[in-house]
């Protein structure tokens, strides 16, 4: 895949690329899958999360697209590619933990459907992948397969029924009833809808639907995917 500068072939990371709705297992899945093969961990949720954790910070009007997109040049953001280091950084304020809260996760999407903020993300997404020093990287979020890394040696779509999905995340955040976690689950995911479409399969993209795996199953689902399609592709 092209995404990478290195100067050799078998200097040239591989790249797997993971999409899906929010609570299907990307980020956890993608971050294990990336331990087990020793590769780096991108995820791309984290910044369009940082992004709207900045703009909150500052107060701006999430509905104002200009307002939004001036704040661009400000953006001093930092995420750690380690599998099992994983930080996120706006300036000198770790923002791990803050970038969670749902005060975030209810604005993300508003920020997220501004062109020139995906535009720019999506820039600094290749940048980083392009500079990994791993044997390869797993990219994860709504529009890798299709946006960011087409090109991508794998890609996978990850799914899970609504259910599956909801109850996932609500076992996750304490601070929030089943049905408000379950209504902003679907708002969420309703909103990044009309933007990117990560609910079906694009040509090439092979489907791992985790609604009955469990966790360690759907790693190896994940993992079965990357193994056949890199050893594939190096026969082409
Ligand atoms: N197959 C699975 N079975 C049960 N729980 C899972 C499975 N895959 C992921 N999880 C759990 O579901 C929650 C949501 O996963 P996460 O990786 O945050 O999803 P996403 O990044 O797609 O929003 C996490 O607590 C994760 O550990
Ligand atoms: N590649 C990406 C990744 C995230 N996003 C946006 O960022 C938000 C947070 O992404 P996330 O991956 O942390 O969300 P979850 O699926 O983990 O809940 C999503 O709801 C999208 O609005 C995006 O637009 N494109």
């Amino acid at each position: 895949m092209t995404l990478n500068t290195h100067t050799t072939p078998d200097d040239v990371p591989i790249v797997v690329a993971i999409d899906g709705p929010a609570g299907s297992g990307k980020s956890s899945v993608s971050k294990a899958a990336a331990h087990r093969l020793g590769y780096a961990f991108l995820d791309t949720g984290a910044a369009y999360r940082a992004f709207a954790w900045f703009a909150l910070s500052r107060g701006v009007d999430m509905s104002d697209a200009d307002a939004v997109t001036g704040l661009l040049a400000d953006f001093d953001y930092y995420i750690g590619t380690d599998p099992d280091d994983y930080v996120v950084q706006v300036g000198d304020m770790n923002v791990t933990d803050a970038i969670r809260e749902p005060r975030v996760t209810a604005a993300v999407s508003s920020i997220a459907k501004v062109p020139a903020v995906r535009e720019h993300l999506t820039n600094l997404f290749r940048r980083i992948a392009r500079d990994v020093l791993k044997p390869g990287i797993v990219i994860e979020g709504r529009d890798i397969t299709t946006v960011v890394a087409p090109g991508a040696d794998a890609r996978i779509l990850l799914t899970a029924s609504e259910e599956a999905r909801m109850a996932r995340r609500s076992l996750e955040i304490s601070t929030q009833s089943a049905e408000t976690v379950a209504e902003q689950l679907r708002s969420r995911d309703l909103a990044d809808s009309k933007v990117v479409e990560f609910m079906s399969a694009a040509d090439g993209v092979t489907t791992v639907d985790s609604t009955h795996l469990d966790f360690e199953q759907t790693i190896d689902a994940v993992i079965d995917v990357i193994t056949t399609r890199t050893a594939r592709n190096s026969h082409d």
